[in-house]
């Protein structure tokens, strides 16, 4: 399987979900979010990142629903988004671009590109083609766990009551140099509430965004990230393995969301949620889907922002 390249990627986004002007090729629909976040300063034994200063780092986010379809339906059964700039001192920032789901749908971006292209309405009939679908989902075994999660899970009651991972395993560096492999989450501290099957057909098509303004007008929402520390030889190049589940896990900070509001010509819009903008003391992997990302990303900002 030959790489795609990223432009070649968001070319097949735009034929399988058409063009919205200015808008996010995947994950068009959402909303910005502010507040704040307050790392634990025990993290610093495995990272010397300012996020774990223990101060309190202003945060701009947005939350999303996956898919370049402006009008999928907050029911749909696809991922949920949760994209955070960590605003640090000596004007650095930090991204956490995750997923409400702990594995990706794909170990490598030819999986991904070939996803598209097989999910892509064909233009007779204006549907995707069963047949191509089976016969993608038979040639790629790595869509299989994600797909497991999802049939297992109903899409959340609200952004507020989901939990959001980072999936991809990163490399964390302390003051003395020592690396460590880990991956983190995003636990709700209001609980994991999914929809019920009968909301997920009673459910107007939009609520996820109202839910939020008015959830954050009535006071903050807040969730804990935890830190899952791994063990040298533990999977770190494919995005759809989970690690062993004893490993050590330990809470690195509380993120607070204070205020929710329309995406259009607010901050969250014109930011370009790359997961490779890192300060120093995390590191990517050399995961092949984390690092194509980035191209992939500044394909459909440079688009939205020259107005195509
Ligand atoms: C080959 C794999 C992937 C490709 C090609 C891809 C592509 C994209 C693109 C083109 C965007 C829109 C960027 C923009 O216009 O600003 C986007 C947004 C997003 N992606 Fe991915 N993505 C991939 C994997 C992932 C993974 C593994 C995660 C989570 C761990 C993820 C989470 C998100 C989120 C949360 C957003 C919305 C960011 C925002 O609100 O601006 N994506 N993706």
């Amino acid at each position: 399987q030959q790489a795609p390249s990223g432009e070649q990627v968001v070319n097949a986004l735009e034929k399988q979900n058409g063009v919205t002007v200015g808008e996010r090729r995947n994950h068009i629909v959402g909303v910005c979010v502010s507040g704040s976040f307050v790392g634990n300063k025990d993290a610093q034994a495995y990272s010397k990142s300012p996020l774990f200063s223990g101060d309190s780092i202003p945060t701009v986010g947005r939350m999303s629903l996956a898919g370049g379809n402006p009008k999928a339906p907050d029911t749909a059964k696809s991922p949920r988004g949760m994209a955070l700039e960590f605003r640090l001192p000596e004007n650095k920032i930090h991204h956490f671009t995750m997923l409400n789901v702990p594995v990706f749908g794909a170990a490598t971006p030819a999986t991904f590109y070939e996803a598209v292209l097989a999910a892509t309405p064909d233009a007779a009939t204006g549907k995707p083609d069963p047949e191509k679908i089976k016969a993608f989902r038979a040639g790629h075994p790595d869509v299989a766990p994600l797909g497991e999660y999802m049939a297992a899970h109903n899409p959340p009651a609200s952004y507020a009551t989901s939990d959001y991972f980072g999936i991809h395993t990163f490399k964390f560096t302390n003051q003395k140099n020592q690396i460590t492999l880990v991956k983190w989450q995003f636990v709700p501290q209001a609980g994991v509430a999914l929809l019920t099957d009968a909301e997920m057909t009673s459910k107007p098509p939009r609520f996820l965004d109202e839910d939020l303004m008015a959830r954050t007008a009535t006071g903050p929402v807040k969730w804990d990230m935890m830190l899952t520390i791994g063990l040298a030889g533990d999977e770190e190049l494919n995005p759809t393995v989970y690690w062993p589940k004893d490993r050590k896990i330990m809470k690195a900070g509380v993120l607070t969301i204070t205020k929710a509001y329309a995406q259009k010509g607010a901050d969250c819009e014109k930011i370009n949620f790359d997961p490779l903008v890192m300060s120093d003391g995390v590191a990517p992997t050399a995961d092949p889907v984390l690092n194509f990302r980035s191209a992939a990303y500044a394909s459909s900002f440079a688009r939205r922002l020259t107005n195509q």
